[in-house]
């Protein structure tokens, strides 16, 4: 399982200067799946970013029979997955697949190169209800066979006769968007997938497919059309910059009253999220592909209404930090959670640290504003993790923030990151 970690903080230092946002976590991990379609060459991904998430996709692209070489000083992963063939192992195991969502992205690979594949588990924050029923259901309208073993818990995917077909999903799901997408480009035919995700990191996943050889059309408006090719041969390419992760660095800079500049973020990415923090008094600038966040630390934030939702609207992963900035601001911030029906852990943490939160299912108010006083928290999620240290960064005293590995699974160096701005904070290993 690894070392347990934490995070120590000590509040009341505004963060100033430059943050180097990281290559986004879900945009890297469907590559890494995608790379695994690559009969032909090596695969090269750029400005990978050093998070958990990252090594168990190596872990499970090696399990499986592809040569990767991580090499995390350059950010840079290689794939070789040229070699992959029926007698390669078609197993996504559970002590790898379940410790992260972005394992279920690797279904499509394997059922292509290796004609079927066994899902052990497949992992992610805990949110309540996450199902794959429109991933199982999309690959069985291709042809696939689909078939349940309850007892074991597993889910056995066979190719068949794959040929192209109309998909939909219910809602646009992002995971789901991209698996049906990579079920489709080598599948025979035209494959339609309606209803589909429109989130900055499934274009950028779609680009590299095209790269790859793939025939795509339509990303970005919700219906996609693919025209299923022979082969994919392997490509160079750039990670996009995390929005999540700006995110959470711009709310960070506006908890502590800061002046920080975003080097890699887009504000067209960060979608409603910018609307909200502006409102609350946040101050952004895009200069060219560096993002400057402010807030006049001598004006109060002010309280915010926030409903999550597929982009461009306020996207779920930055709820649990809108959250935590909303017990400063001057006022009742109410909060509803639409995406998931388990994100609301992090209040008990926040009202640990004095915040007053009444959560009632998935709608939250956050009675503003509180003088928050440092605590110990647990990290029931990757951003509640970040939203904690979120509090502890303007808290008083300090906060310990553990067990910390889903703050890990998705943030690259952060302890490193927020000291570069003056934090005071400390991520320690533990024996
Ligand atoms: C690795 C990755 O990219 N993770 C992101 C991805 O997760 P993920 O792709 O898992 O999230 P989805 O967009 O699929 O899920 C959204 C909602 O749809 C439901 N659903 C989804 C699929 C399905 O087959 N059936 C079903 O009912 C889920 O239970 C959930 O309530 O998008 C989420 C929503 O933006 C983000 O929080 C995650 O950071
Ligand atoms: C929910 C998240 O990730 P995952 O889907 O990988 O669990 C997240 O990034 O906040």
């Amino acid at each position: 399982m690894g070392q347990e970690v934490r995070y120590r903080v000590r509040g009341g230092h505004a963060l100033n200067g430059t943050a180097f946002i990281q290559g986004a976590k879900n945009a890297v991990l469907p590559m890494i799946g995608a790379a695994l379609l690559a009969s032909k060459g090596r695969t090269v991904l750029r400005n990978v970013p050093i998070i958990e998430d990252v090594r168990r996709a190596v872990e499970l692209a090696e399990f499986v029979g592809a040569k990767v070489e991580f090499h995390e000083a350059e950010r840079t992963i290689v794939i070789d997955a040229s070699h992959l063939n029926g007698t390669s192992r078609a197993v996504l195991p559970a002590d790898i697949a379940a410790r992260f969502r972005g394992s279920v992205l690797f279904v499509p690979a394997l059922m292509h190169r290796m004609g079927h594949v066994r899902i052990e588990g497949v992992g992610g924050c805990n949110l309540g209800s996450r199902n794959l029923d429109f991933h199982y259901r999309g690959f069985a309208r291709l042809g696939a066979e689909v078939i349940e073993d309850a007892e074991r818990n597993h889910i056995n995917v066979t190719a068949g006769n794959l040929k192209g077909g109309r998909l939909y999903l219910d809602t646009p799901s992002h995971t789901g968007t991209e698996n049906l997408i990579m079920a489709a480009v080598l599948t025979p035919g035209t494959t339609v997938i309606e209803h589909a995700a429109l989130e900055p990191e499934v274009l950028d996943v779609i680009e590299f497919l095209g790269r790859m050889g793939a025939k795509i059309s339509g990303g970005g408006t919700g219906l996609i059309t693919v025209e299923g090719v022979p082969e994919l041969t392997a490509v160079e390419h750039t990670i996009m910059s995390d929005r999540i992760d700006a995110g959470v660095f711009a709310m960070m800079t506006a908890a502590t009253g800061g002046d920080v500049s975003l080097v890699g973020a887009n504000l067209d990415h960060l979608g409603v999220a910018r609307w909200k923090l502006e409102q609350m008094g946040v101050q952004f600038s895009q200069q060219g592909a560096v993002l400057r966040v402010r807030r006049d630390p001598s004006v109060p934030l002010r309280p915010i209404n926030a409903v999550t939702s597929p982009f461009p609207g306020f996207a779920t992963d930055l709820q649990s930090p809108l959250m935590a900035l909303a017990t400063l601001a001057d006022g009742e911030s109410y909060i509803h959670e639409a995406i998931y029906d388990g994100r609301f852990a992090l209040a008990d943490e926040l009202t640990k640290m004095g915040a007053k939160i009444e959560v009632d299912g998935t709608r939250a108010i956050v009675h503003g504003p509180t003088a928050l006083r440092g605590s110990e928290v647990i990290a029931h999620d990757l951003r509640s993790g970040a939203a904690a240290i979120l509090a502890g960064l303007v808290a008083e005293g300090e906060t310990i923030v553990a067990p910390a590995y889903p703050v890990d699974r998705g943030h690259s160096q952060f302890a490193t990151r927020l000291s570069a701005l003056g934090a005071d904070i400390v991520r320690e290993e533990l024996d």
